[in-house]
């Protein structure tokens, strides 16, 4: 399911919610000169006004499904699914959900056929849907539907000079912070760990990761009196990997353990729910930092930002989390040349 080495990876670019930032950053990632065919998936007017409230001219032309070996800057096919109504920036309306949920099935679908080669998704407005009736939690869920699959949801950031890289995955996703430890049991996080462990190996090059493993209580339970969980669901998950050869440590007191002198330690981390070590990575690198799904049958990244309605409209928002998304998706396609940029 790769590109021919003469042609361009097909790389599926979800638009997003239509009132929020996503359009706009499809257009300006359309700028950049990455070796990719881009697709967006969405409605193509949208685009056009998109890429004017950035000042930008695209070359916007129909995807036919053929490939291509060349692509310039400011060059994009689109896959045109209309809007239902004109999108108000800054004011998501329920009536644009299901063209929003199309272009996600569209493009889970393609990835699977092989249409393309991967897919880079621009933020949903996932309350909209849920007010047009449509139970959705996610892409993350949405995606592990479609294709059938156990998927984790992984945040991570490249690091840079001063910072090493950081990889979080969570054992849960989104859920109400009250279900949390009913949804954990042994057999879901070993799963989810073995899942962890085989992208780091697969996806990340890495030999023999070390997966760092928090704990789901302050000070990881306190040996028992703050909390049971640690002892009776996530250590047993441990030491069964353990002995299956996997290099775990922890459980970790969640408040410390993305303290410098334990970061060098981890080369990913498990969490238990989604605020509890998201906020790390987004105040640390919201810029580049890029939302991955482990476990599926095809590449899918995506920004680690929501819809910014605020900015919606604007041209002010920072593309650089949709840039970085696009070039990790890039790197993971098997056998895809390596992004230039
Ligand atoms: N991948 C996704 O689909 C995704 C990811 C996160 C949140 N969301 C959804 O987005 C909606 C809004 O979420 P939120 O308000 O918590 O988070 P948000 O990320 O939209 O906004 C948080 C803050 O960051 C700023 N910001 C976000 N992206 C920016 C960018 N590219 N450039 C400049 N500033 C940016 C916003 O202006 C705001 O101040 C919710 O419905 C949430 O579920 C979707
Ligand atoms: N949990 C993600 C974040 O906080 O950035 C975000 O909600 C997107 O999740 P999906 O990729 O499942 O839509």
């Amino acid at each position: 399911m790769h590109a021919a080495a003469a042609f361009l990876p097909r790389l599926a670019v979800t638009a997003g919610e239509p009132a929020g930032i996503g359009p706009e950053l499809v257009a300006r990632l359309a700028m950049r000169p990455l070796p990719a065919d881009l697709i967006a998936i969405g409605d193509a007017d949208q685009l056009r006004r998109a890429a004017a409230h950035c000042g930008l001219t695209l070359q916007i032309t129909d995807d036919d499904g053929q490939r291509i070996a060349e692509r310039q800057p400011g060059q994009i096919r689109v896959a045109h699914h209309p809007l239902r109504t004109p999108e108000q920036p800054g004011q998501p309306d329920p009536r644009n959900a299901f063209q929003v949920l199309n272009t996600l099935s569209h493009a889970a679908d393609g990835c699977m056929s092989g249409e393309f080669d991967a897919v880079v998704t621009a933020p949903v407005q996932k309350s909209i849907i849920n007010d047009a009736g449509e139970p959705f939690s996610g892409h993350t869920e949405f995606f592990a539907r479609r294709a059938n699959a156990s998927v984790v949801m992984m945040l991570a950031s490249e690091g840079g000079a001063e910072r090493p890289p950081l990889r979080v995955a969570l054992a849960t996703t989104h859920l109400p912070l009250r279900a949390v430890p009913d949804a954990l049991d042994v057999d879901m996080l070993c799963a989810k760990l073995r899942i962890v462990h085989d992208a780091l190996q697969r996806q990340f090059g890495i030999a023999e990761p070390r997966i760092g493993v928090l704990g789901l209580n302050p000070h990881a339970g306190e040996g028992g009196h703050m909390g049971r969980e640690e002892i009776d669901i996530i250590e047993p998950s441990m030491q069964i990997l353990r002995e299956q050869g996997l290099h775990l440590l922890g459980p970790l007191p969640a408040d410390t353990a993305f303290v410098p002198a334990m970061r060098p330690r981890m080369d990913a981390v498990l969490a238990m729910y989604h605020d509890q070590a998201l906020p790390v990575l987004k105040s640390e690198a919201f810029d580049s930092t890029v939302n991955l799904t482990l476990g599926l049958p095809f590449v899918r990244t995506s920004v680690d930002h929501g819809t910014a309605l605020e900015l919606a409209g604007s041209g002010q928002a920072d593309p650089s989390s949709l840039i970085a998304a696009a070039r990790l998706a890039l790197r993971l396609i098997p056998h895809a040349r390596s992004p230039q940029t």
